[in-house]
């Protein structure tokens, strides 16, 4: 009752009219998960710095207001490349740095560079995407040991270095993708070396290194999730062409063998996605990859029947958690039983419910692998999916409830047979995918706004 007032009184919706195969080509820009990242390095700079390639996307949005609330100048061109000169970097007032509370994730990388800069800073009450608990205890501990005195209050925390941040030596738990940022942001500038152990080393993380290295920094990757940072006095600017999001073409990949069409995505590195397409051809999708300056990877569905798979999400190079959602709809189309193991957030499997209305057979279970303990030990949450298909998908109401959840909604109201509507896109998939609704026209989507 309560989602059905909703719905009548949201005008963010998009109107999918299903069944049509997405034909053509789309192009990628610069990661969202690295982009906002490199924006936050660029505060650490005692110079401008330029990030091209940016997309058009509200996270980015958000960095951009954080860092003019703390100074940062910021410019952008018509063919999205980002000036960011932070020479007159300031400490923002607590109240107008929380309009950004709940927004994103990010304000939490803005630690080290503030702390750096100017001694102190105030960090707003995070948001993201709703997909588990999303702690910041390593983040917080790691801090601490580099010598930030933090103190935590009801909307955010304020933070001080009483002295230079010392270097440190440091074991995560689990090789979270954004504590090892937090590290290499605040380690940069610290006094003496950081030694981090149980790295992430997702792409993203290795192209920050590489934005940071420009910077003036100097970060060691050894084998085994070991990262060395000897911290120097002064970094200056950069200049920078993140790698493409793998990502958002994963999602367009997905779409393609879920609407049994054709998607040509430049842009798309193979490098960066060789998880994924062994993943893709396994459960019966071709590609064919263009390595051309200017090329991509043309994903397609060749016909017949498509095979099911067991898979489990991990940190890279296993199969990134975020492309879970979009495959698990093309799995919904395999002939037979297949397995997604969800192992990183302990909520991510929400949106099944959908799908589920919309005919997909997908049942949950909390321990499909018989109690075996992920070999990240801590990690105890086996989530499991198991999806018999093919389904007949049919058109229903959605409401999006994160950002790759709703995307891979998007994907299923294209693949069902009728017409669907999509409530929350603008709100959601704005956050991680670049103009969405023209590459949708561009693939033939027939898609329309109310
Ligand atoms: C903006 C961005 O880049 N988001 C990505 C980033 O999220 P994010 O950086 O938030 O993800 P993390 O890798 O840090 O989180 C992974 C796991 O570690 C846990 N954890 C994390 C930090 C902490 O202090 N304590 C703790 O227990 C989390 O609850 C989660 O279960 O990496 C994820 C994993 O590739 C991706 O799905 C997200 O798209
Ligand atoms: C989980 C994601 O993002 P965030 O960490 O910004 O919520 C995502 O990009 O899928």
């Amino acid at each position: 009752m309560i989602f059905e007032r909703s719905l009548a009184l949201s005008n963010d919706v998009l109107i999918v009219h299903g069944g049509t195969p997405l034909t053509g080509e789309i192009r990628v820009r610069g990661a969202k998960n690295l982009v906002s990242k490199a924006m936050v390095a660029a505060a650490l700079g005692d110079s401008p710095s330029i990030l091209h390639d940016v997309p058009a996307i509200s996270d980015v949005e958000i960095v951009r207001g954080l860092l003019e609330l703390h100074g940062v100048r910021t410019t952008m061109t018509e063919d999205r490349s980002l000036t960011m000169d932070p020479t007159n970097i300031v400490t923002a007032g607590v109240d107008e740095i929380n309009v950004h509370a709940g927004s994103s994730r990010i304000p939490i990388l803005l630690c080290g560079p503030l702390l750096h800069r100017l001694g102190r800073a105030y960090i707003p009450n995070l948001g993201g995407c709703n997909i588990g608990g999303r702690p910041i205890d390593f983040h917080l501990d790691a801090l601490r040991q580099f010598g930030a005195v933090i103190d935590k209050q009801p909307d955010g925390m304020h933070l001080s270095a009483p002295q230079r941040l010392q270097g440190i030596k440091y074991t995560l738990d689990y090789p979270s993708v954004g504590s090892t940022e937090q590290i290499l942001l605040t380690a940069v500038l610290a006094e003496g070396v950081t030694e981090l152990r149980n790295a992430a080393v997702e792409p993203e993380i290795i192209d920050l290194i590489c934005v940071l290295q420009k910077m003036g920094a100097i970060i060691k990757v050894h084998t085994d999730r070991v990262i060395e940072i000897e911290g120097v006095d002064r970094l200056g600017g950069y200049q920078h062409r993140p790698i493409p999001d793998r990502i958002e073409a994963g999602s367009w990949a997905a779409a393609a063998l879920a609407t049994q069409g054709e998607v040509f995505v430049r842009g798309a590195n193979q490098v960066d996605m060789m998880t994924f397409l062994n993943t893709f051809r396994t459960i019966g999708g071709a590609y064919e990859i263009d390595d051309s300056p200017e090329g991509g990877i043309r994903f397609w569905h060749p016909g017949g029947e498509l095979s099911p798979v067991a898979l489990e999400t991990d940190v890279h190079p296993g199969l990134m958690t975020d492309w879970q959602q979009p495959l698990v709809v093309a799995l919904t189309q395999a002939h037979g039983l297949s397995i997604v193991h969800e192992t990183v957030y302990e909520r991510r499997f929400g949106y099944t419910a959908e799908l589920r209305q919309m005919g997909a057979n997908i049942q949950l279970y909390r321990d499909c692998l018989g109690g075996t303990p992920c070999r990240w030990g801590r990690r105890n949450f086996l989530h499991s999916a198991v999806i018999a298909g093919p389904s007949k998908l049919h058109a229903a109401d959605l409401q999006i409830p994160d950002l790759r959840a709703g995307f891979s909604h998007l994907i299923a109201a294209l693949a069902a047979q009728g017409t669907s509507r999509v409530f929350g896109v603008d709100r959601y998939i704005t956050r991680g995918y670049e103009d969405f609704d023209a590459k949708l026209a561009a693939l033939g989507a027939n898609v329309e706004r109310p």
